[in-house]
């Protein structure tokens, strides 16, 4: 299949997608309001107003917070389910691989179920001879393939599942979280596959709750929050959006649980600032070019008389830490008696090549009991030297010699 750019093969028009809640009603409700139904309906958007075009040979990576609607979104993607508005528009042949077991009748064999998923999937018989084999070394079934699939573990359904889809020469490929589901040596296989689909210029999109994996394979990310798109576009970008999502939804958690509990927790260190400057003190503010030193200012204030370990992370989009440092690992003992503190860390000539990096801050006592916390203290852009690559940069050199005996 040719690589085609700009040619939608779905496009989406203000969707939305609407399901109908019913809740059983309380005694007193319904002694209440005399009403003689059990149960209360409600509407719930589980997609509201979602426009967007998926081009061929795209990869693409639906993330977001449980329930924000990214099956849903995928289910209306591949036709599973009618949208409740707007217009879904899909071209070619569509082989979605959705929740587990989903299209294989548990009383048939892997085989009987081999040849009515194909079908589904719009094979015909002879075609489904031909790649039978196929299929059934890819899943690595084995013997198996003539057992009722009720037998069967959640991994040998997805990989039986997986390799009937890939086999059924799609245009569009749409894989739900399933594939989490696989043993490691099945989950590369299936990252070998989608990469050769990839350079087919095949078009697929995966819901994903890992964002390395999304990282990895997808040339674009579509982040949802609550059955909205929040985000489409640049993958790292994508992947911040939704971490910075969980933590908000984690601080506003901590302060409801808090306020529902009437309890105000006396925090024993409050952090006011963290602060980046430049080796002549002045705030970086715009890219940092290679070889800057840096110097990091935690601004804290200690309320009781405790021992206490202050640092920084510097993490890249997908929260891996890239540079950490502390006062404890530089061997610094903080006053342990109430009052405001600034403490600085010098890190010289610096030489991060990843090009966005988060910086967070924290206190903690000696046993690791978290006292404080900022997250995110701020963004830094690093200009990448294009000497290596890699998490680091050193300042490397290199040199040829001239063997005499050439
Ligand atoms: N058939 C249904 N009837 C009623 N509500 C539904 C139905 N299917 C999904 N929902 C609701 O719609 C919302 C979105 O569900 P969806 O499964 O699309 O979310 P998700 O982002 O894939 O979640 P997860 O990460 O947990 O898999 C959820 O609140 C879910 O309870």
């Amino acid at each position: 299949m040719p690589k085609t750019a700009s040619i939608p093969i779905v496009r989406l028009d203000d969707v939305s997608k609407r399901f109908i809640l019913h809740k059983d009603k309380s005694l007193k409700d319904r002694a209440l309001y005399f009403t003689s139904r059990k149960q209360s309906r409600s509407d719930f958007w589980a997609l509201s107003n979602v426009s967007l075009e998926i081009q061929l040979g795209e990869t693409v990576g639906l993330i977001g917070h449980n329930g924000s609607g990214k099956s849903t979104l995928l289910k209306v993607i591949g036709g599973i389910i009618d949208p409740s508005g707007g217009v879904v528009e899909r071209r070619g042949r569509v082989a979605a691989l959705l929740e587990l077991g989903a299209g294989f009748h548990p009383d048939l064999s892997g085989r009987e179920n081999v040849y009515l998923n194909a079908a589904i999937l719009g094979m015909s018989r002879p075609e489904t001879d031909a790649v039978f084999e196929e299929i059934v070394e890819f899943s690595g079934i084995g013997e198996f393939i003539d057992s009722q699939v009720k037998f069967y573990s959640s991994g040998m359904y997805v990989r039986l599942a997986f390799a009937v889809a890939v086999h059924s020469n799609p245009d569009l490929l749409l894989v739900d979280e399933v594939l989490a589901v696989g043993d490691e040596p099945f989950q590369l296989k299936c990252m070998t596959k989608i990469r050769q689909f990839q350079l087919e210029g095949r078009t697929i999109v995966l819901v994903s709750h890992s964002a390395d994996q999304v990282a990895e394979i997808c040339t674009r990310a579509v982040v949802l929050d609550a059955g909205k798109v929040v985000h489409d576009g640049d993958v790292g970008e994508g992947i911040r959006t939704l971490r910075e999502g969980y933590e908000r939804d984690r601080v506003e958690a901590e302060q409801e649980s808090a306020q529902r509990h009437r309890v105000t927790l006396a925090e024993p260190l409050t952090i006011h600032g963290v602060s980046v400057t430049d080796g002549a003190g002045v705030a970086i503010d715009g890219p940092v070019e290679p070889g800057t030193d840096l110097t990091i200012t935690i601004d804290a204030q200690l309320k009781e008389t405790l021992s206490w370990i202050t640092g920084f992370t510097l993490a890249n989009p997908l929260g891996q830490t890239v540079y950490r440092l502390n006062t404890e690992g530089l061997g610094m003992e903080l006053p342990d008696t109430p009052g405001r503190y600034r403490v600085s860390f010098s890190v010289p000539a610096t030489n991060f090549s990843s090009s966005q990096l988060v910086l967070s801050a924290g206190a903690t006592t000696p046993d690791g009991h978290i006292i404080a916390s900022v997250n995110p203290a701020g963004h830094l852009d690093f200009t990448a030297d294009p000497s290596g690559a890699g998490f680091v940069q050193f300042a490397a050199s290199g040199r040829i010699e001239t063997s005499a005996d050439s």
